[in-house]
């Protein structure tokens, strides 16, 4: 509780940032996640073992998550795939979503934030691979403000631009992002902001990169021995 204090009043002082901050604020106010009240669910924050997968997108994030969780047993919650969910839902957000996906854009913070918080509570592990988040400066706030909560690690899977719009074409499960307009906004969007995330975490000293080349089983053997260091 202290940290989230601490970091809401850094955040105060920056002007740019009180609208974000007036939401935040109703946010933490009503935010059960972990606090005393809920008493079905025993795990603290200092219980958890949180994770971040970065990297753009067809770095290969879900298919590395996904051997991840059959290796070392995390909750794979992927930030992505909670926004198509929401769409799926017909929420009254789910066209903002559609058409921000669409446009190779972030959705606004608190959005993501709150799923991720919602499938974090429902879990009764505290083993987390947040996959594709925080994929801006306004992600990794509001994650810090509303969870009140620090990734223990951070992955970033390096992969060459050419290798990865590749992999985006040849993905062929039905995504309306998946489409040579759509990727080359995301690719401008992912080296504007989300390498600012990834400087900030080497920066802190909790990066791991990993050379997304090669076949999956070889990028999984480069992603092995960090998990197998933090048996948690
Ligand atoms: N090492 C790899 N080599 C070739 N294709 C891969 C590799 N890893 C993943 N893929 C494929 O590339 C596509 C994108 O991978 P995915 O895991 O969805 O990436 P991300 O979640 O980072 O966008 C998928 O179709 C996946 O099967
Ligand atoms: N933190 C996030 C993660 C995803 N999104 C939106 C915008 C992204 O282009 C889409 C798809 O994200 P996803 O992680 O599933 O995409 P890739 O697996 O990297 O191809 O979802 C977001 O707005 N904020
Ligand atoms: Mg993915």
């Amino acid at each position: 509780m202290w940290r989230r204090v601490a970091s809401l009043s850094a955040l105060i002082s920056s002007t740019s940032n009180r609208c974000f901050l007036d939401q935040v604020a109703y946010r933490m106010s009503t935010c059960k996640l972990f606090s005393s009240e809920v008493k079905e669910n025993p795990l603290t924050l200092k219980d958890l073992f949180i994770t971040f997968v970065l990297g753009g997108p067809g770095s290969g994030k879900g298919t590395q998550c996904a051997k991840i969780v059959e290796t070392f047993g995390y909750v794979h919650l992927s930030a992505g795939e909670l926004l198509r969910r929401e769409i799926a839902s017909n929420s009254e957000y789910g066209s903002m979503i559609l058409n921000t996906i669409k446009d190779g854009k972030i959705v606004p913070s608190e959005m993501t934030v709150r799923l991720i918080q919602k499938e974090m509570e429902l879990s009764n592990n505290h083993k987390f691979l947040i996959d594709g988040f925080p994929r801006n400066e306004e992600n990794r706030i509001a994650f810090e403000t509303i969870i009140g909560a620090d990734p223990d690690i951070v992955l970033f899977f390096n992969c060459p631009e050419e290798e990865m719009v590749k992999r985006v074409l040849n993905r062929n499960q039905g995504r309306v992002d998946d489409n040579i307009e759509t990727i080359k906004k995301r690719l401008k969007v992912f080296k504007a902001s989300n390498l600012l995330v990834v400087d900030y975490y080497s920066d802190k000293g909790k990066l791991f990169e990993i050379d997304a080349t090669g076949t999956e089983e070889e990028i999984f053997e480069r992603v092995r021995p960090v998990f197998a260091a933090f048996q948690v």
